[in-house]
């Protein structure tokens, strides 16, 4: 695998401009892409949230074409790919040999790992060499190279109903990345793997990025997955984009409903949530009492928060809940709290905590 050299010129090596997919079915029209534009930097690993349909899998088999927009812009490497409204395939702007040229620079995985259950996995892994300029003995040092760095092998002759979901990605993995694509696109590569083997494989694809500088789309429905690797996140919704930014931003002061309902479940508050939303403290919470979450990240985590509360403005804090995420290197914690104190001593404490960067959510209470 060859490292990708970090070229400020080429930058963004992914822009989608004011991308429209629409499907015209017999009777009803599908937008299943809403004027979505976002560039992807060379070394992201950008992730891409949404239920299913929401709208991602479509937006991103734009990137090389495999869906052609029906408006926008597709810039991939600072070559337009596409470019046109409402023009169709005469949008396309790069000629069919090259496009299929530039396609194997875009590696794909998916979640159903499409192997070749027929061939071995050297023979998946090479089959993604069949064009390659490669000569013969070339190619399998090629193979050999792939299997060691996804650390398959010893399982170079198995057949792919031989192994494990987890070393089946990994073979895909592998012949994702046999032509040294420059990007990745991950789509629910993880979805059908239990936790262990999910963060095997979001090791495995934080090494290629780390190691090889390799861009990495990663296309998911579980938030958790996003947390782990990417440094940014836009979050899908009925075909458009609903909010977007660094890792950090989005899980500290997410806007969206949306977002923070992914949030709360990559946290594990929803489950939090659930139980103490029916306990006694909050469904007979008193007028003085207000509960919130508060989330707050680096520095803010070393200020005696709560202390401050009661010392400063004689607010009491009942910690119901806390988690602390390291998210991209950064601390981020979250607490569920009810406070209590007098009316004017609530307002001034949580205007003091905003102030100190802590995101502060009123779940239940007067200030709601
Ligand atoms: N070829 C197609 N023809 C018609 N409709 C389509 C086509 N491909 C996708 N759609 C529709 O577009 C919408 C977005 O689908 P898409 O697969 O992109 O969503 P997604 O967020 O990737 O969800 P999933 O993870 O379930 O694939 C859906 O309503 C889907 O039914």
């Amino acid at each position: 695998m060859r490292k990708h050299q970090n070229l400020s010129m080429t930058n963004p090596i992914i822009s989608l401009k004011n991308i429209d997919v629409t499907f015209q079915q017999k009777k009803r029209t599908i937008e299943a892409v809403k004027n979505v534009s976002i560039d992807v930097n060379r070394g992201d690993v950008f992730g891409i949230v949404g239920y299913s349909g929401a709208g991602k899998s479509t937006l991103v088999r734009v990137i090389n074409l495999l869906q052609v927009p029906t408006n926008g812009q597709v810039i991939v490497n600072g070559e337009t790919f596409f470019d046109g409204q409402g023009a169709g395939k005469s949008g396309v702007q790069i000629k069919p040999n090259e496009l299929r040229d530039r396609r194997r620079k875009i590696g794909m995985i998916f979640q159903h790992f499409n192997l070749l259950n027929e061939r071995t996995v050297a023979e998946n892994v090479a089959f993604a060499l069949q064009h390659s300029p490669l000569k013969a003995d070339e190619k399998q040092a090629k193979v050999a190279e792939l299997l060691e760095l996804v650390e398959l092998t010893d399982r170079a002759d198995q057949f792919p109903a031989q192994l494990s979901g987890g070393q089946k990605q990994r073979v895909a993995i592998a012949r994702a990345l046999a032509n040294d694509p420059e990007i990745l696109i991950s789509d629910e590569a993880t979805s059908a793997l239990d936790p262990k083997t999910t963060n095997q494989i979001l090791a495995l694809l934080k090494k290629l990025n780390q190691q090889y500088n390799l861009t990495i789309l990663l296309i998911t429905h579980e938030m958790d997955a996003v947390k782990e690797v990417a440094n940014k996140v836009a979050v899908m919704q009925d075909g458009q984009v609903l909010e977007e930014g660094s890792t950090l931003d989005i899980f500290t002061k997410p806007q969206a409903a949306l977002t923070k309902e992914f949030i709360e479940t990559a946290t594990n508050q929803d489950k939090a949530l659930a139980t103490i939303a029916e306990s006694d403290a909050i469904t007979t919470l008193n007028d003085n009492e207000v509960f919130a979450r508060l989330t707050y990240s680096g520095n803010s985590t070393n200020e005696p928060l709560i202390t401050t509360l009661y010392q400063k403005y004689e607010v009491v804090a009942n910690i119901l809940y806390g988690n602390v995420e390291i998210l991209q290197g950064t601390e981020v914690g979250s607490l569920l709290v009810i406070l209590s104190g007098s009316a004017d001593g609530l307002a001034a404490g949580l205007q003091s905590l905003k102030d100190q960067g802590v995101s502060v959510d009123i779940l239940k209470g007067k200030q709601a």
